[in-house]
């Protein structure tokens, strides 16, 4: 194994990662050919998972045994809510939706799924758990984020190149790499058993992450609604 535990989880998330570049909706995104009610599915959906999201972070910070480590969650925590979730009430704007809407989205079956996954392994354990559960999905959008800027035109007159600018930019690239950190601190000196615990939560969540772009691209709701109706993808 490699001495950067970040290192070793690559060799394990990468296919997994290259796979969303083949989705249809991250392509539709690069190339600036996505149906917009899709992208108002994301911005809804995506909303309310950050909702959770940053939670995990607030979470990572009570657990935390050291200050370091605490204002690093902080920090992550203040990305979310103020950096990151501009840019889907700045969308949101354009479309008409308002911040209330966003937020009262009742989330998807997927979207509760890949939630209550996190913050349940986060709940269980210590901080390492916390890492692990967020370390993918702020690492794969960057990784997303830098992929589509190197397309041709993905960041001249595309509807979405806000969000890849955003999700490729320094300030976002920084929030990754401060996962990545506290990802390696805290596989210090922990067991092979242990960081296998880790390698596990990384690579459902990058797993969770493909079926969170299938829900947006398929405009999934629950397969049944509370007046019986089905849904089918
Ligand atoms: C589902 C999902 N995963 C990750 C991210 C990036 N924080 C996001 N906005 N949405």
């Amino acid at each position: 194994m490699s001495n950067l535990f970040t290192e070793h989880l690559w060799t394990r998330v990468e296919p997994i990662w290259k796979s969303y570049l083949e989705h249809p909706f991250v392509k539709g995104i690069g190339e600036g050919t996505l149906n917009q009610e899709k992208f108002k599915h994301w911005l809804k959906q995506d909303y309310v998972y950050l909702i959770d999201y940053s939670r995990l972070f607030a979470l990572g910070s009570a657990k935390a045994e050291d200050l370091e480590t605490m204002t690093v969650f902080a920090k992550l925590l203040h990305g979310v809510l103020d950096m990151e979730m501009d840019l889907h009430r700045n969308y949101a704007a354009d479309f008409g939706i308002t911040a209330e809407e966003l937020e009262t989205t009742e989330p998807s079956a997927i979207t509760t799924a890949y939630t209550s996954y996190m913050l349940n392994v986060s709940q269980r354990g210590g901080v390492e758990n916390v890492i692990a559960a967020v370390l993918a999905c702020e690492w794969s959008y960057n990784f997303i984020g830098k992929s589509l800027a190197e397309w041709p035109g993905a960041l001249d007159d595309n509807f979405y190149s806000s969000w890849v600018n955003m999700y490729a930019s320094d300030e976002f690239t920084e929030l990754a790499e401060k996962c990545k950190r506290l990802m390696n601190q805290q596989a210090k000196g922990k067991s092979e058993r242990e960081l296998k615990r880790l390698e596990e939560i990384v690579i459902r969540t990058s797993q969770f992450e493909y079926m969170f772009w299938n829900m947006v691209e398929k405009k999934e709701q629950w397969p049944v609604n509370v007046r019986g109706e089905k849904q089918f993808g």
